[in-house]
């Protein structure tokens, strides 16, 4: 065989899965040299965070931990020492159709809800032989023939199945039986004290790690060496290959395996679907929700979930001398677009429909939502704003607002595009083109008869400056427009400072949010766990038996792969007492 450059063990991806496998592997055996190549220019994968929204970092990937019983997330989190904040998920439900906002804790009274809660929770007891195959079914269809009402329909898509990272209609039932019967890490919902990134950073320590080597070709004929190349033909051998890609870029075929991967893994990889998730950032000059507000889940809206970040940091608890120094809090600075922000997440059908919209067509669904959920209600045509003198019209959208000095000017939006390749730079900037809606609209119903008003986008280009290097403002100038918004009717769009739309599905090396419990796939993710050859290996959230898509399960898959490669290059199971010796089990 040529000569190339080896290595004992090659994994593949830098996310969470693919640092934790490198990290077990050097702490089972320092002598065993493994090399991490990553496709994109930074480590990390899903994981990614931005600052400069509000005085504190928005994470634009995963950012809450669930459960705390046996999690491996859990336990690395203390391990470096961060804080963790419980939160109750969600505080709030608001239901669109009736503008009606309602506190967890009465809804939980309402005999119907009880009982959705109730088919979700008892899903562990359902027979999960009658879903088998070509008998499984979507949990749509599943609760329709448990008699649940078409209105409790779009509470279980809002709550669970887009939390779940799909629709209702995407969800199979096996699989969540399987999910249900897996759980085990308890209900609590904890938020760190820091970016996920430090755990990130924490976990590459020491890690030999290649950036921009997107992996084309694994040819794992030969019995002694694998061999590992890239899109742009440089190569590596290994004795093995543990391959963390998400699920999408396994199934698209980015990756040209020799031999071919046996057919039933082929099949069993094309079973499980990953659906879209973007989050859509928003960030505002004050807050206008009431203060305990956290999270809310909503109905006939154009975001199905809300989270306000604000409330995340601003009570954590007294930092303790023992700790790394850290800060989550920075201090309040004019860099940053706004003072709070909002978080909006939508996964499934919905992200696959909003993935084609504008920013700026989301950025006024989504302030629309908003407006209607904390402004005023305004029920009839022309309101006067007392104490601001200014004619309002229902359901508007404004170009309007006040400066600092109270006169009345184009409302100013910055918008920052993502890179799509995948990097926490921040490549293009744009101006959002001011616009306005001429329907009297509620969130979630037909937007169609909107407007571009061209006159206020052509005010509103050419007139950037940068601020921080990074950021484009928009210059406040006069418009003769008479339709605006007003601080109470409408204050997320009065208080909008800019924003950002974070679209998974365009990220080119992971194209999607994360694997959900996919119909017909049971057994799917058993099946990726079993080593080709003993040479090569797969690990990354789609493939846990949990059916368990969050960090710590992504964790675990890098865990279980590392040890099935030493494993395998011992060529002896290890014994429970050399794993203990070995420390494999402690962070
Ligand atoms: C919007 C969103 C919100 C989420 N929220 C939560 C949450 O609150 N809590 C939670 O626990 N989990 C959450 N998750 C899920 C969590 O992010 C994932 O479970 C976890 O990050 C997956 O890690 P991984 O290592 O399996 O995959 P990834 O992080 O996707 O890592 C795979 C790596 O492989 C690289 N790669 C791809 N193709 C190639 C190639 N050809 N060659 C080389 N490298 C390649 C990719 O660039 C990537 O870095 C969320 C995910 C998203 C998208």
């Amino acid at each position: 065989m040529e000569s190339l450059e080896y290595h004992d063990v090659v994994v593949i991806g830098a996310g969470i899965a693919g640092l934790e496998a490198a990290r077990s592997l050097r702490k089972l055996d320092p002598s065993i040299s493994v090399l991490v190549v990553e496709a994109s220019d930074r480590i990390g994968g899903r994981v990614e965070h931005i600052d400069g929204i509000a005085p504190y970092h928005i994470e634009l990937g995963p950012e809450f931990l669930h459960g705390a019983n046996n999690s491996s997330m859990f336990q690395l989190s203390k391990a470096m020492g961060c804080r963790l904040h419980e939160y109750a998920y969600p505080d709030r439900f608001y239901f669109g159709a009736e503008r009606r906002m309602v506190k967890r804790e009465e809804l939980d009274a309402d005999a119907e809800v009880a009982r959705v809660h109730e088919l979700f929770a008892n899903l562990a007891d359902e027979a999960i032989d009658q879903y088998t195959g070509e008998n499984d079914t979507s949990v749509a269809d599943y609760l329709r023939r448990k008699g649940v009402k078409e209105s409790m329909m779009k509470l279980a898509d809002a709550l669970y199945a887009n939390d779940f990272g799909c629709s209702l209609t995407e969800l199979g039932v096996a699989e969540c039986i399987q999910e249900a019967r897996s759980w085990s890490f308890g209900d609590s919902y904890f938020i760190l004290d820091r970016p996920v990134s430090s755990i990130i950073q924490w976990l590459a320590e020491g890690t030999n790690i290649r950036l921009l080597w997107p992996v084309a070709a694994i040819d794992y004929s030969l019995e002694n060496a694998v061999r590992v190349a890239s899109v742009d033909g440089r190569a590596l051998q290994a004795r093995r290959v543990i391959v963390t890609v998400p699920i999408t870029i396994l199934r698209d075929g980015d990756i040209q395996f020799s031999p071919a991967l046996p057919l039933e893994k082929l099949r069993m990889i094309q079973s499980i679907n990953m659906s879209n998730a973007m989050k859509v950032v928003m960030a505002f000059s004050e807050r206008f929700w009431p203060e305990d507000l956290f999270d809310v889940v909503c109905t006939d809206c154009f975001l199905p979930e809300i989270w306000m970040t604000s409330a995340t940091l601003s009570r954590p608890a007294p930092p303790s001398s023992s700790l790394r120094s850290f800060s989550p809090l920075r201090c309040p600075s004019s860099a940053n677009l706004g003072k709070v922000a909002v978080v909006g997440f939508v996964a499934g059908e919905r992200a696959k429909e909003m993935s084609q919209f504008s920013h700026d067509k989301i950025f006024r669904k989504a302030l629309s939502q908003l407006d209607e959920m904390f402004g005023k209600a305004t029920d009839c045509a022309m309101k006067q704003d007392e104490g601001e003198g200014l004619v309002d019209l229902e359901g508007t959208h404004s170009l309007k607002r006040r400066d600092d000095s109270g006169k009345l000017v184009t409302a100013g939006t910055q918008l920052m595009q993502q890179d799509t390749s995948s990097t926490a730079r921040i490549r293009e900037q744009q101006t959002v083109h001011a616009s306005h809606c001429t329907s009297v609209s509620r969130a979630g119903e037909d937007y169609n008869k909107e407007q571009e008003d061209e006159e206020a986008s052509a005010i509103a280009d050419n007139h950037g400056e940068m601020v921080g290097g990074r950021l484009w403002k928009l210059q406040k100038s006069e418009t003769n427009s008479g339709i605006h918004f007003s601080q109470r009717h409408n204050p997320a769009s009065w208080h909008f400072a800019g924003g950002l739309v974070k679209d998974w599905s365009k990220e080119p090396f992971i194209r999607g949010g994360y694997s959900h419990p996919s119909k017909g796939a049971q057994g799917a993710r058993a099946s990726l766990t079993m080593p080709v050859l003993q040479r090569l290996f797969f690990a990354g959230e789609a493939t846990h038996e949990g059916v368990n898509p969050c960090l710590q399960a992504a964790i675990d898959t890098g865990r279980r792969a590392a040890n099935q490669v030493f494993d395998s290059l011992i060529q002896k199971p290890m014994s429970e007492g050399t794993r203990s010796r070995l420390g494999f089990n402690a962070c």
